[in-house]
């Protein structure tokens, strides 16, 4: 049987007296759209966060493909190939869009022999990330060059997107990636979730609406109370199942009430 590529076990995440993660299970396997749904507050930022150097978890072992990690940051994760957008985004306002894109692994010109200090290559970065931009169809941006606090809510989010699908290599974790998106863009997103996982890379996505998860995902993680319930193949259940299983309305059969 294939291995997951991203496996956790009894994770816990406490926040002073909120557990937020409650001895948590999770496997991603290799080249698949796991969707992570669940209610408000139930821990699904709590887990991608654990699982991507944002929080260190209290207990628990996450393994990368087989060998145990630990992340002391989101720098760490993407050294690993595990590249996150999260709901705030994490870019810097008043760099520019192809500085953001690069932000900690930046292109240098090839140095003089001894020197240490090694020019960024501007021009090879803004061709990149322009090409990656529109890659994406999301290229009502006009300029590059443009500080990233200057686009509009559902641009950053595309920018956001486009790098975290440039550059994750191992694993691409997108939480509400098309929440601020309009409805056009928002296809082009999950156009783009396609993409990444026809390479090869597997993504987890966190979404509230529903139909992109049922249109994408080929497995279903559903947290619950800080755990995973669940997993349900979206073939083989509704989206009012799996509403119904994530409020405690109704129990999955073989999960014990
Ligand atoms: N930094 C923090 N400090 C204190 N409590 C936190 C912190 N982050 C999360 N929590 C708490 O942990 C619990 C789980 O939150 P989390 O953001 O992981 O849930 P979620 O499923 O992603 O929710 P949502 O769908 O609303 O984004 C909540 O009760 C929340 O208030």
């Amino acid at each position: 049987m294939t291995e997951p590529i991203l496996k956790a076990r009894n994770l816990v995440k406490r926040y002073g007296r909120v557990t937020a993660l409650d001895h948590c299970d999770f496997d991603l396997f290799p080249g698949e759209i796991l969707a992570v749904i669940g209610d408000n507050g139930a821990g699904k930022s709590s887990l991608i966060k654990a699982l991507s150097g944002a929080v260190q978890p209290n207990e628990g072992e996450i393994t990368l493909e087989g060998r145990t990690v630990q992340f002391a940051s989101p720098l760490e994760a993407r050294a690993h190939g595990i590249e996150c957008v999260y709901q705030t985004l994490a870019m810097s306002p008043a760099l520019s869009i192809a500085d953001n894109m690069f932000m900690g692994r930046e292109l240098r010109k090839p140095g003089v022999m001894g020197s240490l200090f090694r020019q960024l290559d501007r021009p090879r970065m803004e061709a990149f990330a322009r090409q990656k931009l529109n890659e994406l169809g999301l290229m009502t941006i006009q300029n590059i060059n443009q500080a990233v606090e200057t686009l509009s809510g559902g641009q950053r989010q595309g920018v956001a997107v486009a790098r975290a699908a440039a550059f994750g290599s191992k694993v691409v974790v997108l939480d509400e990636p098309t929440a601020a998106l309009g409805v056009k863009e928002s296809r082009r997103v999950l156009d783009l979730i396609r993409d990444v996982r026809s390479r090869g890379v597997p993504i987890i996505l966190i979404s509230h609406n529903m139909p992109h998860v049922f249109e994408v995902a080929d497995r279903i993680h559903i947290h619950r109370l800080g755990k995973r319930l669940c997993v349900i193949n979206p073939k083989e259940h509704t989206m009012s199942d799996a509403v119904a299983y994530m409020t405690g309305a109704r129990v999955p059969e073989g999960v014990a009430a």
